[in-house]
């Protein structure tokens, strides 16, 4: 049954007199508790269409409804959690209390927040394999660590869409390549519906259940392909001739857009 819809939506930007397309009639249909990668060329909309779906943006054409919601009112009703490029921690405040802070701001901005049912931070930070920094200060966590402490807490917040804008980019290959584990761990034992921007293939195909190749600007929806690979998934699963195969056909449809732009 669609959850996430996105019915023709259209965006442009203005910018210094210029318009810029920057999304034209994207229709996308989404499942509650699905994985969802989105990868284009550089500048096709990704972000943007993360921050529409999230309420962070406006539509100019088109509508995007979340459950029967707009994003908007979705977003008053705390669904959304946010995991960015760089994970928004406070330095000075401990791993713990950084994993507090969203249940502590909707307890006093939203008093429905304190009907949610609350994980156990703890439990959570252990699932990214950060059980021994509970008590850590942010600022002594590297880069990776940061990141594996803003992951943890969006699966803690309550929220039951995730909307993450590519949030390995700044780490190395062999951090990247262990996180993107961590995540599909926790994410598997959680199953929230997570929108995920990606410039990479390999964790498109390792993490989702769709993945939503988008031709370059302005941004439209070029293929939308099932990831039919078999869950629980584990390091094994892309040394198979089947990931193989859906990275190799990812690859094809970005290869006719770069031929294109
Ligand atoms: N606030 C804004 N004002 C003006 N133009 C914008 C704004 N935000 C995005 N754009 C333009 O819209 C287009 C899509 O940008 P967007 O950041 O969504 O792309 P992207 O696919 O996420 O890019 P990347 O992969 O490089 O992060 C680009 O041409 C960008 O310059």
């Amino acid at each position: 049954m669609t959850y996430i819809k996105v019915s023709e939506v259209s965006k442009w930007f203005k910018r210094r007199g210029h318009m810029t397309e920057a999304l034209r009639d994207i229709h996308l249909e989404l499942a509650q508790g699905t994985f969802v990668s989105l990868i284009g060329p550089s500048g096709c909309g990704k972000s943007t269409l993360l921050r529409i779906v999230g309420g962070l943006a406006d539509v100019d054409r088109g509508e995007v409804t979340i459950g029967g919601l707009s994003p908007l009112e979705a977003q008053s009703r705390k669904q959304f959690g946010f995991v960015p490029q760089s994970p928004a921690l406070f330095p000075w405040r401990t791993v713990l209390e950084n994993m507090n802070l969203p249940f502590e701001v909707n307890v006093r901005g939203n008093s429905a927040a304190k009907l949610v049912e609350r994980e156990d931070p703890v439990e959570l930070l252990k699932s990214v394999g950060l059980g021994d920094f509970v008590n850590a200060y942010a600022k002594e966590l590297s880069g990776g660590m940061q990141q594996r402490v803003g992951i943890a807490r969006a699966f803690g917040s309550g929220a039951p869409i995730l909307l993450m804008d590519e949030p390995f980019s700044a780490l190395d290959e062999i951090t990247r390549e262990k996180i993107s584990y961590q995540l599909l761990d926790i994410w598997e034992s959680h199953q929230k519906t997570v929108l995920f921007v990606t410039h990479s293939l390999r964790e498109a195909v390792l993490l989702s259940d769709k993945v939503v190749v988008m031709s370059a600007r302005p941004g439209r929806v070029a293929a939308v392909i099932d990831i039919g690979l078999p869950r629980p998934r584990r390091a094994q699963i892309e040394d198979t001739d089947e990931f193989h195969q859906y990275v190799a056909e990812i690859r094809g449809y970005l290869r006719d857009e770069w031929k294109s732009s």
